[in-house]
């Protein structure tokens, strides 16, 4: 007989996750699992049939399968709820193909495999606290195919990776493929599924470095990079710029959205679009035309192509005060739980272990007991999670049920180096991270579960009455003003090294009254006219999202590996070098 899921800890979070809609849907049919009057239910391995699986899509480290089975036999094994408007998919890790062909995902300087704290345990006890939203990340959970179950597990692995294989995007085929000796599958609600009749959107934004770090956008630079040093002034100016989505201006989040359709069109991963639970890539496409005008009858499609009404919807629903608020949320993580630059976690480092590569410790290296260089674990990413948010204002603490944060006066707290170690993993898998929206006519479950008013509604004019909401209860979180300096200190002598430390201690657990850094605090959204009273008076509402309804959800939170920390140090010298070059070639100017 097969092994029973390991459902873990998350078990809380994928059980809470679905309270409100199990509030107000039928109950399930399933016979899968041990809860019967549950959905979902819990799996294990025996449930698995590669026949029913197809492919979703993938990143760098995983691959995500979708519910592709007779919907009748899904409802039935549980995979698909009792009235079909939700599913599950797999998501299967992948592992590195062509030594040489290596993807930023898969690079070692040591060669030995990272061991990574399982994810669903992960994003449940440590990223859904930091977030500080409780149903903001889809349930999930791991259906465990070790032991007995592996013979049968990696049976499912091998022919579910041939089946979808040439459904694969041949540059990722290249590079890795589904790991066949994973142990392991994750299951994690769809959030592209669409029942059979519903007409849903699903928009998956990935918004990258939310917080300023000098003069110019960390973001443009690493894409100036990327082409090789081979984008013109006019490209660079067109660039998506995640600071413009944070910014709290109007105009901007319009040219932010812009660019981001322009990279969707263009085939880069900043934006992807999905329909039916298939990936859209062809904005021509006469199926999204279709959908889009029966979703947004305001619009004209013979007159307005699919890109134009996207960005209006987009820049609507990016506007809004919830969205706001996540982005501000993500921003503010990224910004705040890594107070060091790299460089100068790598010069602190090479001072206390000796190693010369960040992440590895020199011969000579005392810390044996508790190695620096040894992979952090649940327990220890969870207090430190705990401990930061201990020190945020009360709002947030109260809103997740954290205790009091710490008054002021304990701002003596040390950052020690593990702790700059772990927050610097941490603040970069909210740097990687995506938000996934779903679109669609206004129902329940389309809106996010705390709310029970729609996001938006619009008069017949198009100006949109909206009651601002806030996602998360952030009342320090406010707009980041990017012409502000960063917050980590970039000095790389030990005595400047020295004061950047205690100046980032403080500001990661120092225990002041807010957990910003002042030079990143703007107006709040609210304070002066927020994006929406802006686009109103711009002229450009078109209306298109006012009957649509949407759900937020955040993707991509896995941990990342401690080995990342020298290619990320590596990856930030080429970045500078190739951008001043650029720069100066051609004729950027100092400011923009
Ligand atoms: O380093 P970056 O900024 O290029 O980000 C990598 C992403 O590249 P992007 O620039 O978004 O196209 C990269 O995305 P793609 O594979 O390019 O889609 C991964 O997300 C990678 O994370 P991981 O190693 O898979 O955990 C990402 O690596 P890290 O976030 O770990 O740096
Ligand atoms: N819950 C979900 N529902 C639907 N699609 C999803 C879900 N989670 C992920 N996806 C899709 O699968 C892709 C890959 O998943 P994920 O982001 O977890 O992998 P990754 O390898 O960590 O990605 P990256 O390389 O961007 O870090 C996502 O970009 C998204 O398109």
């Amino acid at each position: 007989m097969p092994s029973s899921s390991s459902v873990p800890p998350s078990e809380t979070l994928f059980k809470s996750s679905l309270r409100d809609s199990a509030r107000t849907r039928p109950g399930p049919s399933s016979t899968a699992g041990s809860n019967a009057d549950q959905w979902p239910p819990s799996m294990n391995a025996s449930h698995l049939d590669p026949s029913q699986w197809a492919y979703l899509a993938e990143g760098g480290k995983n691959l995500l399968l979708r519910f592709d089975g007779d919907l009748q036999a899904g409802k039935e094994a549980g995979w698909v709820n009792a009235n079909g408007s939700r599913a599950l998919a797999l998501r299967l890790v992948k592992s590195e193909r062509e030594q040489g062909a290596s993807s930023s995902s898969f690079s070692s300087t040591s060669g030995s495999a990272d061991s990574l704290p399982p994810r669903p345990n992960f994003e449940a006890s440590v990223i859904a606290p930091l977030l500080g939203k409780e149903h903001i990340l889809p349930p999930t959970a791991r259906i465990s195919l070790e032991g007995e179950q592996m013979g049968a597990g990696s049976l499912f692995l091998e022919k579910v990776a041939a089946r979808i294989e040439l459904a694969r995007p041949a540059e990722r085929r290249r590079v890795a493929g589904v790991d066949l000796e994973a142990g392991f599958v994750d299951m994690v609600e769809d959030l592209t599924w669409t029942a059979p009749g519903d007409e849903v959107l699903a928009v998956e934004i990935k918004p990258k470095w939310l917080f300023p770090t000098g003069k110019y956008s960390r973001y443009k630079k690493h894409r100036v990079l990327k082409s090789q040093g081979q984008l013109t002034l006019e490209q660079w100016n067109a660039l998506y710029d995640p600071l413009d989505l944070v910014s709290g201006d109007a105009e901007r989040i319009h040219k932010a959205t812009e660019a981001l359709v322009q990279d969707w069109e263009s085939g880069g991963n900043n934006l992807r679009v999905f329909m039916g639970g298939q990936a859209v890539r062809d904005a021509k496409s006469n199926d999204l035309q279709r959908l889009l005008s029966r979703l947004f009858p305001q619009s004209n499609p013979t007159h307005t192509s699919s890109s134009q009404i996207l960005v209006s919807l987009l820049k609507d629903i990016l506007s809004t005060s919830d969205t706001q608020a996540v982005l501000q949320r993500l921003a503010h993580l990224q910004s705040s739980l890594a107070p060091l630059d790299i460089q100068t976690l790598s010069t602190w480092w090479r001072a206390q272990t000796g190693g010369q590569a960040l992440g590895q410790e020199g011969d000579g290296s005392n810390s044996s007991s508790s190695p620096l260089s040894a992979p952090p674990s649940l327990e220890e990413y969870r207090e430190f999670a705990q401990d930061w948010l201990k020190l945020q204002p009360r709002s947030d603490a109260e809103d997740d049920g954290q205790q009091e944060p710490t008054s002021s006066s304990s701002s003596s707290v040390a950052l020690t180096l593990r702790q700059a170690v772990l927050g610097t993993l941490l603040s970069a898998t909210f740097k990687d991270c995506s938000l996934f929206l779903r679109l669609g006519p206004e129902q329940e479950d389309m809106t996010p579960s705390t709310s029970t008013a729609p996001v938006s509604t619009s008069t017949a004019g198009g100006a949109v009455e909206n009651e601002p909401r806030q996602e998360l209860q952030t009342q320090s979180l406010t707009s980041v003003t990017e012409n502000s300096s960063a917050p980590a200190a970039s000095s790389s002598t030990t005595n400047s090294l020295a004061a950047s430390l205690s100046a980032s201690a403080s500001a990661l657990l120092g225990g002041s009254s807010s957990y910003l850094d002042p030079k990143l605090v703007g107006p709040h959204v609210g304070e002066r006219n927020t994006p929406r009273e802006e686009s109103e008076g711009s002229g450009r509402q078109t209306g298109a999202a006012a009957t649509v309804g949407h759900m937020l959800r955040i993707i991509d939170v896995d941990a990342k590996p401690l080995r990342k920390l020298n290619y990320w140090l590596e990856l930030e010298g080429q970045l500078e070098e190739a951008f001043e070059l650029w720069k100066d070639r051609v004729g950027l100017p100092e400011t923009e």
